[in-house]
């Protein structure tokens, strides 16, 4: 049963935005007190014009003094517990909506805070890394997340990654040349391999200098995305742990340049600018299509 003939989503007002390229749409369900199915995220998903690489859907906070409760479809319909980029790109909008200046976004990850930093520059508050093979989480026991080997091995991927944990699951290899890497090949086979039980998000990163890295990513349940801020984090948290770059750098993405920065506090700040391309509403169309 994968058709649906409608949705009471249609009709309702919905954000394009980007976060220095990552596809992003927010669609605010607090007053209308609805849920996204994972094949309503995916109609999405497929909708002309509309694609996305996260729908950040709003919620009811589930306790007092936050702003809203965030559930982040990718565009397979399965959930993340964390976005950067979406969250920078909600505060955006609610911000516009006269929400205020800081807010916090409650996630399945914990709550994030986020703030406007510039006219279109928005930070979030990504929380602690979690760096125990558990936490990432790996399937086999890994003494030192900094250096884990890639077994088995998959042809034309290094054989050792960094892991961490950012509210999602992060690989991190530390190659020569990204833009040489063939994500499409390899993206798939990282993503799935048998060391990640929960799927993993897989960067391939260069360090430049001790305060800037070249990144590309494949996103879990995504595939490649011209930004993704958790990673950025991730790479980041990578790189300062084994000595390859200092506690704050700059990390350039194919859409555009985040700064991350791993405070004393071991919390990890993320900060760039988001654009609004468009407001529309859900077209009843959307969801009318069964899925091939
Ligand atoms: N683009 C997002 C992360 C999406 C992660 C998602 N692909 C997953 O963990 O399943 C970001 O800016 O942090």
């Amino acid at each position: 049963m994968n058709g649906m003939m409608t949705s009471p989503l249609a009709g309702l007002p919905i954000f394009r935005m980007n976060g220095i390229g990552n596809e992003i749409l927010v669609l605010d369900l607090r007053r209308a007190g609805l849920e996204v199915a994972p094949a309503e995220a995916r109609a999405i998903a497929r909708a002309p014009g509309l694609r996305f690489d996260q729908l950040m859907v709003l919620q009811t906070p589930r306790h007092a003094g936050a702003n809203a409760f965030m559930r982040i479809y990718n565009t397979d319909g399965s959930l993340s517990a964390a976005c950067g980029n979406g969250t920078r790109c909600v505060a955006y909008v609610l911000g516009r909506a006269g929400e205020g200046e800081t807010l916090t976004l409650e996630t399945d990850a914990g709550p994030v805070r986020t703030w406007r930093a510039g006219e279109t520059r928005f930070a979030v508050d990504m929380g602690a890394p979690r760096l125990g093979w558990r936490e990432i989480p790996l399937a086999e026991e890994a003494p030192d997340t900094r250096n884990v080997t890639l077994a088995p091995e998959i042809q034309g991927a290094p054989a050792a990654f960094s892991a961490v944990n950012m509210g999602n699951p992060h690989a991190v290899f530390f190659v020569d040349d990204p833009l040489s890497m063939d994500l499409a090949t390899l993206g798939p086979q990282l993503e799935h391999h048998k060391l990640f039980p929960e799927r993993a998000n897989i960067s391939f990163a260069k360090i430049i200098t001790q305060d800037e890295i070249l990144l590309r990513v494949w996103e879990r349940g995504t595939g490649e995305t011209r930004a993704c801020g958790s990673a950025a984090c991730a790479t980041l948290v990578a790189a300062a742990r084994s000595g390859l770059s200092a506690r704050e750098a700059r990390v350039r993405l194919p859409g555009g340049e985040l700064v991350i920065a791993w405070g004393a506090d071991d919390h990890v700040l993320m900060t760039g600018d988001v654009e609004l391309e468009f407001e529309t509403a859900l077209e009843a169309r959307y969801f009318a299509e069964p899925e091939s």
